[in-house]
């Protein structure tokens, strides 16, 4: 599904990210994990084709997307639920919705305005809401549902859960095992490692802009020195 090779990126003349190498199978859920300023963010805005790399190669769905334009990756399939949301804050949230509404990849059972409610109760009820009168949590649901409503091959979240009451938390993290049960392939950055690490498949933790270490879930929960030395946990 993507496949990272040597990611190098700067801003200005300060290079943030030094040869970053990842790849993420079909159906897989991956995270990356770091301190803060690591570059995570970095590193997703280059997936994105907000930030363009200085280097390296990013494939992903088997096309080669190296310096593509945001809008072009995100018609490939990949959509970001960002840092900070970013929601329509003049539109309700059904108009949220249905701006990005489509079916681009031909998904077999698309994600439509029903099934987003469906996952997201709240959001029905706050269907004729404006986006900025919403809680941060229902603006999170949002942000997801319209990645989800675009029906992405990849789902990318930027600090998932970050600011949320621990109960809006957890429907967040209820929401990604569903998505993850259908199927879908999802790249998230958070700092909840215990979460992650019952969520996810693979993990990627990114020391000032190189990744550091990688492995699977049983390999992260075993080595409680990575998440001191590394996550400050
Ligand atoms: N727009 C920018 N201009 C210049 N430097 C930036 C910019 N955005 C990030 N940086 C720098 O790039 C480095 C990596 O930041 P990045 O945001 O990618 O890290 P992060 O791991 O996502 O951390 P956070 O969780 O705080 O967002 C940091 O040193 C940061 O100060």
């Amino acid at each position: 599904m993507l496949e990272i090779q040597g990611l190098e990126a700067a801003y200005g003349s300060s290079q943030v990210l030094f040869g970053i190498d990842l790849r993420i199978r079909h159906g897989e859920v991956v995270t990356l994990l770091g301190r803060n300023g690591m570059g995570k963010s970095s590193l997703l805005k280059c997936l994105t084709g907000w930030l363009a790399p200085r280097g390296g190669r990013i494939r992903f769905a088997g096309t080669d997307v190296t310096g593509w334009s945001a809008d072009r990756i995100a018609r490939l399939g990949l959509a970001i639920v960002p840092e900070g949301r970013q929601i329509f804050p003049n539109l309700s949230v059904r108009e949220n919705l249905e701006a990005f509404a489509g079916n681009r990849c031909a998904a077999r059972e698309p994600w439509d305005l029903e099934r987003v409610y469906a996952l997201f109760p709240r959001l029905q009820e706050r269907s004729a809401h404006m986006g900025n009168q919403l809680s941060g949590g229902e603006q999170q649901m949002l942000a997801i549902g319209r990645a989800l409503i675009t029906n992405p091959q990849l789902l990318v979240l930027d600090e998932a859960t970050e600011g949320l009451a621990p109960l809006i938390r957890e429907e967040i993290w209820r929401c990604l095992r569903t998505l993850r049960e259908a199927g879908q392939t999802i790249l998230v950055v958070d700092k909840y490692v215990k979460r992650l690490i019952a969520l996810a498949d693979q993990h990627h933790i990114v020391e000032r802009g190189q990744l550091v270490w990688s492995g699977d879930s049983a390999a992260l929960d075993a080595d409680h020195t990575l998440w001191q030395r590394y996550l400050g946990v």
